[in-house]
């Protein structure tokens, strides 16, 4: 039987066909999943966000509804009213569940924002493949491992592709679509559609360690930590040094408190293990030291620096 993701040319041959994404399953409940969820509400998508913690998934549903009232604040300043009937809508969009199996059966897409762990995010799409959709696609939101190693769990290469979103993903513009060789020109343009549809600008990239801006922003983040380690300035003034002489939003530091020191250790160690001689991707015995303390950055209360709970 064809599926729907696959249409039939005037010359009898099965070609694949770009398709309507509407309703999406989230996994991962985190800052990332929360925003995707968010942004694809917004955008008229059903959504399901799937966490194994249910009180993730509160502290989730509080997330989206606090930065629903942010962005309410500044496009309904002149209309409160609308400003609440826009979030009920969006927040009537999104429904949220521990069962990952049960929430994944019989959607679109399915992105995956969990711990950034090969292991565990193959070990969550074998069990998908196992019951989704054959039409339903699969993304990653991985920051720095390959998209092809996670998608060799499932038998659907075809249909799996990389959308990396940025951290606040309401406010950041850009979204990178991951083309893994065997990634299918109908998937790749199916979500270069759907992240232009959320409000985002799309990069294409290859499934190169990093994709685009990760290649760049990881070693300047590590040489941060080291000109740190090294005594050669302090977290504070480095900070001040890159927010005022470079135009950067956040220093190094701040940044990476803000993006969490644990998903920071993943990414390096993984880059460490794979390249185990380049300079760029030795790992921090600072930040070794701050994940083993609990010390995770905002989300802990505690990282580089320490935050009002
Ligand atoms: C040094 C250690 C080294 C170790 C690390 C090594 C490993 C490397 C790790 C790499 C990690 C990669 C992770 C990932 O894959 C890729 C990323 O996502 S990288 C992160 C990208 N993001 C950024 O670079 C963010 C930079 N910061 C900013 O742009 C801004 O600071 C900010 C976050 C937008 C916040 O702006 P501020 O002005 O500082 O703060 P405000 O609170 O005043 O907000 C301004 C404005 O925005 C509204 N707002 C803020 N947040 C939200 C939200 N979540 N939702 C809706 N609206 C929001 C806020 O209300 C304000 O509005 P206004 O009042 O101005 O109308
Ligand atoms: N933090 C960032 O700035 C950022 C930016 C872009 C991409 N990413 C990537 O997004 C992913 C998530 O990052 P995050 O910062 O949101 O992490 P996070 O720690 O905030 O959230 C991860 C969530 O996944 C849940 N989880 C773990 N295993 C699960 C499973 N098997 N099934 C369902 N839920 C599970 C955890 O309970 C947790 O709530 C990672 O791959 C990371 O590299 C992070």
């Amino acid at each position: 039987m064809l599926s729907q993701f696959t249409k039939v040319c005037r010359c009898g041959i099965a070609t694949s066909a770009m398709k309507q994404i509407n309703k999406v399953t989230v996994i991962g409940g985190g800052q990332m999943g929360a925003g995707i969820a968010q942004v694809a509400a917004a955008a008229g998508d059903q959504v399901t966000l799937v966490d194994v913690n249910d009180s993730v998934l509160q502290n989730s549903e509080k997330t989206i509804l606090k930065s629903l009232e942010r962005v309410v604040k500044k496009k309904y300043a002149e209309s409160p009213e609308a400003g609440s009937a826009y979030i009920e809508d969006i927040m009537d969009r999104i429904s949220t569940n521990t069962d990952v199996m049960a929430a994944s059966k019989d959607v679109d897409l399915v992105i995956e924002a969990i711990v950034e762990n090969l292991g565990v995010k193959q070990e969550l799409f074998k069990k998908l493949d196992g019951i989704a959709s054959s039409n339903t696609i699969f993304a990653s939101n991985t920051s720095s491992l390959p998209i092809r190693e996670i998608a060799k769990a499932t038998n659907r290469l075809d249909r799996f592709g990389g959308v990396h979103f940025f951290n606040p993903v309401p406010l950041m513009k850009l979204v990178e679509i991951v083309k893994a060789p065997e990634t299918s020109q109908a998937t790749f343009d199916t979500l270069t559609k759907w992240g232009k549809k959320l409000g985002k600008t799309t990069v294409s990239c290859q499934d190169t360690p990093g994709f685009l801006v990760n290649r760049l922003l990881v070693p300047y983040l590590m040489e941060a930590v080291r000109l740190y380690e090294r005594g050669h300035g302090s977290k504070e003034d480095i900070d001040v040094a890159m927010k005022l002489g470079a135009s950067y939003p956040m220093g190094p530091f701040e940044l990476a408190d803000y993006v969490g020191l644990d998903t920071c250790k993943f990414i390096i160690d993984g880059w460490s293990e794979l390249e185990p001689d380049n300079p760029l991707f030795k790992p921090s015995p600072l930040l070794n030291e701050l994940v083993a303390e609990g010390k995770l950055g905002r989300k802990s209360g505690e990282g580089f620096y320490t935050y009002k709970k």
